[in-house]
């Protein structure tokens, strides 16, 4: 059953690529477009934040966007380091990932902080990605659905109903990042449908039937099917896999043959 929602493949690229590799890989990705052009996903691209507009540029012609994976508070004005969603924007970004799990266990970022940050990318035009998932203590003592409604209570609080279409929600089991484990399709199933319910209480039907709910965590081409199938899944937030085209242009492929099934 083809789902309403459009599919958003996402490619996480992390601390991987330089800005010349970033390109190459712009490159294939073009050359090979026959293979993806027409098949009915959003595909994105977020490399580092050195490469964003080089990226962006090389792909301008294509159905391909380009995204950050973090942003920084504020606007503009002496931030040494800092990277404000609206700079992000000016350099061809239309999304940003936001509260990876990274985020919070490297960069200590806290809910409220990743609520700011969601209302902030909204505010300058970009679709915010906002990554939600427990670590596997609490996955062992049932607190999933605990730490998600925690994790998203804030950044609720900061938005409307009418952020709906433009906001995602990508769910990513920290146990199941780098590490080759994922949940079952069925786990991965219910907890984006408990996402989109939590969101229904707040927003009601017609905003919560809006939002893409992702699934994030060792996807591959082999298993990428599997999440594809299920009916509250609408894309994938990809680390690893994403960083080599072939895998990249096999899940495209993958995710369209298991979603109109
Ligand atoms: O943002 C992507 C996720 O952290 C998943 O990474 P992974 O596909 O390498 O497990």
């Amino acid at each position: 059953m083809q789902k309403a929602r459009r599919p958003l493949l996402a490619a996480n690229w992390k601390m991987y690529k330089s800005v010349a590799d970033s390109l190459n890989y712009a490159e294939e990705l073009v050359r090979r477009a026959d293979e993806w052009v027409d098949l009915p996903a959003d595909l994105l691209i977020c490399p580092t934040a050195l490469a964003l507009w080089a990226v962006g540029q090389k792909l301008a012609s294509y159905p391909v966007r380009v995204g950050a994976q973090n942003l920084d508070l504020g606007t503009e004005g002496a931030m040494t380091g800092a990277l404000s969603a609206r700079l992000i924007r000016a350099a061809g970004a239309q999304y940003v990932i936001l509260g990876h799990s990274e985020r919070r266990q490297h960069f200590g970022e806290t809910d409220r902080l990743v609520a700011e940050k969601t209302r902030q990318a909204l505010d300058e035009g970009l679709m915010p990605i906002v990554c939600v998932g427990e670590n596997d203590q609490e996955n062992q003592q049932g607190l999933t659905t605990r730490v998600i409604q925690r994790q998203l209570a804030p950044v609720l609080e900061k938005l409307s109903p009418v952020d709906a279409a433009s906001f995602v929600v990508a769910y990513e089991p920290i146990w199941a990042i780098g590490t080759g484990k994922v949940p079952t399709y069925e786990d991965a199933q219910r907890v984006a449908q408990d996402i989109r319910q939590g969101i229904l209480r707040q927003w009601g039907e017609e905003a919560a039937s809006a939002v893409r709910v992702l699934y994030g965590g060792s996807v591959s081409p082999d298993n990428i099917g599997g999440f594809a199938a299920q009916p509250d899944i609408d894309g994938a937030l990809i680390g690893g896999a994403s960083l080599k085209v072939d895998n990249m242009v096999r899940m495209v492929q993958q995710w369209q043959e298991a979603d109109k099934a």
